[in-house]
């Protein structure tokens, strides 16, 4: 008798490829039906089990109470080819120190120190726009990011023909992630399908950048990420990083440092653009605070709205809308006993979503975080060992770029635009074209 025979199976799978097909076709339609099963439901890649944890408290449990019977899950495995050992794939004592190696280039002092070289960059972005012109949104945010790892993380400007790089492979990466990640077998990532083929070559060039990115960075350059990976000497052997190792690493941070931030500032610009109220409440704000000059590190604590703004965003759109583990041993979860060695998965996109923990869960309002204080659900940024090292920088950033941009600008959906949501490892809005009116 199967360990797992209670845990309840969610509806819509087929023979042989399980609950593949409804992933593959819509994954939020399907994640978002799962709670009403329970707390914990089984999900079915072909021969595969896998366990959807619905409740916060269990993915609490998960995350951090039972950490240690967990290890990254095959989501990490899929993006061994492009991350490699870097840190966010690792586990047990590497995997701390590697966090530790990274973490002076996310303390407050630093934090504080990239506002300025985050709004430039925001503003060098803005320079180039004119009311009335139509903008894709979603790769102008894409851009942004890139430029801004570029200067805050690696202490450089990224030349144009390297964040065309990024730009135009990093979204494949995505892409792949997903469908490699809920694929019924390994061996379907080796079969030459298009997407494969895309795959393969996305590794190529973006690694190529990571190595080149390694190659050029300067050694009179210090306090940045890049020099703390470059200038790192092991305790017992006084040896630097080799190549392969810093190449992994920068590609880590390539890859968690745009994306998710890019995705969350095009969610924002288009909630705005629905929500007149909200909108208006941030431009008071701006117009208030900053009077018309720019904004600096000293205006973070005066621009609240604008705060609880970025936090209704990552909770009802939280860009990394799965995410995975796999038990090391055998596991008591919700009641259920797991055998060792399966996935665990659980989307905080839809854990922020409950209605237990948040009241009318799908109304997009920031200010119900006057009057509720975040609760413990509540984890944009994941808990754990694996609690996301660039969590207070994503924070800053999004809070300048927003108070930098609205300051002047505001986007309205351009006519016709069909913006829809795609399925890659993040949730992604892809075609958001909105037009650009000029403000004051
Ligand atoms: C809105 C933006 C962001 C969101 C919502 C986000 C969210 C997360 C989450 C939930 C995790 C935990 C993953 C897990 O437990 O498996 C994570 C990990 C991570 N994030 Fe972020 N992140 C964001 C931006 C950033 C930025 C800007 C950076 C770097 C500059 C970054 C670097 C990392 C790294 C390196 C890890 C892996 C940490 C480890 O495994 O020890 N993230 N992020």
């Amino acid at each position: 008798m199967p360990v797992d025979r209670a845990v309840p199976v969610a509806p819509r799978h087929v023979p042989v490829l399980g609950h593949t097909v409804a992933l593959l076709r819509d994954p939020m339609a399907l994640f978002e039906a799962l709670p009403a099963l329970g707390p914990m439901v089984r999900l079915q890649l072909g021969r595969r089990p896998v366990y959807v944890v619905n409740s916060p408290s269990l993915v609490h449990r998960v995350l951090v109470t039972d950490a240690d019977a967990y290890r990254q899950g095959r989501l990490y495995e899929k993006l061994v080819p492009i991350t490699g050992n870097g840190v966010a794939g690792t586990d047990g004592p590497s995997h701390l120190a590697q966090r530790r190696l990274a973490m002076p280039a996310f303390h407050q002092a630093r934090l504080n120190s990239y506002v300025d070289p985050i709004r430039e960059q925001t503003l060098a972005m803005t320079r180039a726009w004119k009311a009335g012109q139509v903008i894709r949104v979603d790769r102008a945010m894409y851009r942004l990011t890139c430029f801004v790892v570029g200067s805050c993380l690696f202490g450089r400007d990224l030349e144009e023909r390297q964040v065309a790089v990024i730009d135009r492979w990093m979204p494949v990466v995505f892409q792949n992630l997903f469908v490699r990640s809920l694929s019924p077998a390994d061996a379907l990532d080796r079969l030459p399908t298009v997407l494969h083929r895309r795959f393969a070559r996305a590794r190529k060039h973006l690694r190529q950048l990571a190595d080149d990115l390694v190659q050029d960075h300067d050694p009179a350059c210090h306090g940045t990420l890049m020099s703390l990976l470059v200038d790192a000497r092991d305790g017992e052997t006084g040896r630097p990083l080799d190549a392969r190792q810093l190449t992994d690493e920068v590609m880590t941070f390539l890859l968690t440092g745009t994306e998710p931030v890019a995705v969350s500032l095009t969610r924002l610009f288009y909630e705005l653009a629905r929500n007149p109220a909200a909108e208006a409440s941030l431009h008071r704000e701006i117009d208030t605070v900053l009077a018309g000059r720019r904004v600096t590190s000293a205006d973070l604590p005066r621009l609240p709205y604008t705060k609880r703004l970025v936090a209704e965003v990552l909770r009802l759109y939280h860009p990394i809308y799965l995410l995975m583990r796999r038990t090391r041993q055998p596991v008591e979860l919700g009641g259920y006993r797991l055998p060792a060695d399966v996935d665990v998965l659980f989307s905080l996109t839809t854990i922020n979503r409950n209605p237990d923990s948040f009241a009318d869960p799908h109304r997009f309002d920031p200010d119900r975080w006057l009057t509720t204080p975040a609760p413990a659900v509540y984890m944009p940024f994941g808990e754990g060992h694996h609690k996301c090292l660039g969590g207070q920088f994503a924070m800053t950033e999004l809070m300048i770029a927003t108070a930098t941009i609205s300051a002047h600008w505001r986007l309205r959906p351009a006519h016709g635009s069909r913006t829809r949501t795609i399925p890659s490892g993040e949730l992604h809005p892809d075609g958001v074209a909105m037009a650009l009116e000029q403000r004051g």
